[in-house]
């Protein structure tokens, strides 16, 4: 089987028993290797809620649009309109020049423009894009095989039916009726719901390097790794520049496998959303154990975890009644149902309700969805410069749940909400650092937080990435606010977090304790 070009001499490409092609360790791989780099992924395009705020070559944010933490440390990003469609924006000459020869918006701003003010949907811009560099091609070209190699599951769409195959039918007519307006060239929608297909299999979604979503990409590089729901890989963007990198040390001939879709939710919501999604039932590792970590519940005696396959408390032997536990999982369940629902009432008046009911029904931090509804309200509360209420969410989710669900230190995602962490500690700093819980020193800790950060983004980013050197100037900017006094070594334990600093362990159990204190009163309210 030929060898995609970009990947790293570490993995090879082979035929997988049950899933098609796969990605294999050529060796054994360590935590925090680069096994993929694609520079130029095939698509790399806004979302439709990104057009106006990224480029649409290179995916930099406006300055004004970015999250603090992304627009912290980069050169202002002033993005303007192509002057042709009116529709995508740029944030260089340079940028516009190469998405314009090299990645078909000659071909694409005839198209847009005839249809404005209506913008296209992201997936009719990214089948006209895939399908214009396809017949671009000549045939046996890495493009072209590339693409025609993709799995596109048509089978599956037309056996669903419904709402998905009538999507795929609509949006292929659509571009194909839009083509028309080209004086290059004009597709059947025939073979534009083929690369619909093709694309909803095998696209991800761009994210900053916080994990913000922001576009749509196809690299088929990248489309190459199967799935498993307790992945040894990560799938990261810089940009519009993708890499797959380990999670934990892979050993020679085991298969890479990276997660496509939310690993904190139940098996159940997991299996059924790959199957719906993908097409495929998940018999990986975690899917196929008795006991799912996440789903544990807690006993309502001693506190101690019940694992997910009894309702006996291993600790105190406590029988925790069948309905009791059946109600609290179909409240969890119904919650996620609703929380996902398109049009779901999103405001934190609402989520915080969601999420005491959740505690008051006895569940643990790490129970689906609470990690989610705790993200979601510190990302509301953030915004609202809410900093205090914010701090707790992301406190809790630090103390309770990283260290569960993402089990390395130098998880990227892990990584990154610790960053976040930090960041809003210096807001409450600077604002008002009084009234939470026994007076912290909000110093050591900031300090402890990020030498845990700066220790953990070789691994968990790469030592080059946009966000290693945002760490890296925070860091410095820091030392020299706080005045770092040279016999506190806290870069002796830089990347081994908060608890295994000596200097801080009482500020650790101070944070445990506002921890505990705030469910207690999510609990009761
Ligand atoms: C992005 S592609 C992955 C590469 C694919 N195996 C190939 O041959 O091109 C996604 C498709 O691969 C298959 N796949 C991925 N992970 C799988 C898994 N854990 N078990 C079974 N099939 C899987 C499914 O058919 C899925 O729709």
């Amino acid at each position: 089987m030929s060898q995609p070009a970009n990947l790293s001499p570490s993995a090879y490409l082979k035929d997988h028993a049950s899933a098609g092609r796969g990605v294999f360790a050529s060796t054994l791989i360590p935590p925090g290797t680069e096994i993929l780099n694609v520079t130029d992924p095939l698509i790399c395009i806004p979302d439709d809620a990104h057009l106006d705020t990224c480029c649409h070559y290179c995916m930099a944010e406006a300055t004004d649009e970015a999250s603090s933490v992304n627009q912290a440390y980069r050169p202002p990003v002033k993005l303007s309109y192509c002057l042709g469609c009116r529709v995508v924006k740029y944030c260089s000459k340079a940028c516009q020049t190469t998405d314009w020869k090299q990645k078909s918006h000659k071909y694409e701003c005839v198209i847009y423009k005839a249809q404005y003010p209506r913008v296209l949907p992201v997936t009719a811009r990214a089948i006209l894009r895939m399908a214009k560099q396809f017949l671009s091609e000549t045939p046996g070209s890495n493009i072209v095989g590339g693409i025609g190699a993709l799995k596109a599951h048509a089978e599956g769409f037309v056996k669903v039916g419904g709402d998905r195959w009538e999507m795929a039918n609509l949006t292929a007519k659509g571009a194909a009726e839009f083509s028309k307006v080209s004086k290059q060239v004009s597709f059947e929608p025939e073979f534009l719901r083929d690369m619909y297909c093709k694309l909803l299999i095998n696209s991800a979604t761009v994210v900053t390097q916080t994990f913000d979503p922001i576009g749509l990409c196809l690299a088929y590089q990248g489309a190459m790794f199967n799935h498993s729901c307790d992945p040894n890989a990560i799938m990261m963007f810089d940009g519009r520049q993708l890499s797959i990198r380990s999670l934990k040390e892979i050993p020679k001939d085991a298969e890479i496998t990276i997660s496509y879709i939310d690993n904190l939710s139940t098996r159940k919501e997991r299996k059924e959303d790959l199957k719906s999604r993908y097409f495929f039932d998940c018999a990986c590792s975690l899917c196929s154990s008795d006991v799912q970590p996440l789903e544990s519940s807690r006993c309502p005696k001693c506190k101690g975890s019940i694992p997910s396959n009894t309702t006996t408390c291993p600790n105190c032997n406590q029988i925790t009644p069948d309905d009791e536990l059946s109600a609290a999982i179909a409240l969890a369940a119904s919650t996620t149902t609703q929380r996902t629902k398109r049009n779901a009432d999103k405001s934190p008046t609402t989520t915080l309700k969601s999420l005491q009911s959740l505690y008051s029904a006895n569940l643990p931090p790490t129970f689906p969805p609470i990690p989610q509804l705790h993200q979601d309200l510190a990302t509301s509360y953030i915004d609202e410069a809410n900093w205090k209420t914010a701090f707790l969410h992301l406190l809790t989710l630090y103390v309770k749940v990283y260290p569960a669900v993402y089990a390395t230190p130098y998880h990227p995602v892990r990584v990154v909400r610790t960053f976040t962490l930090a960041m809003v500690l210096i807001q409450i700093a600077v604002d008002a650092p009084e009234g939470l819980g026994e007076n912290i020193d909000f110093t050591k800790v900031l300090y402890g937080l990020l030498t845990e950060v700066c220790g953990n983004v070789e691994k968990s980013h790469g030592g080059q990435s946009t966000f290693a050197e945002v760490v890296r100037r925070k860091m410095e900017e820091v030392k020299v606010d706080i005045g770092i006094d040279s016999n506190w070594e806290a870069d002796k334990w830089m990347g081994k977090g908060l608890r295994a600093i000596p200097d801080l362990e009482g500020e650790v159990a101070k944070i445990i304790k506002i921890v505990d204190e705030f469910l207690e009163t999510l609990k009761s309210n």
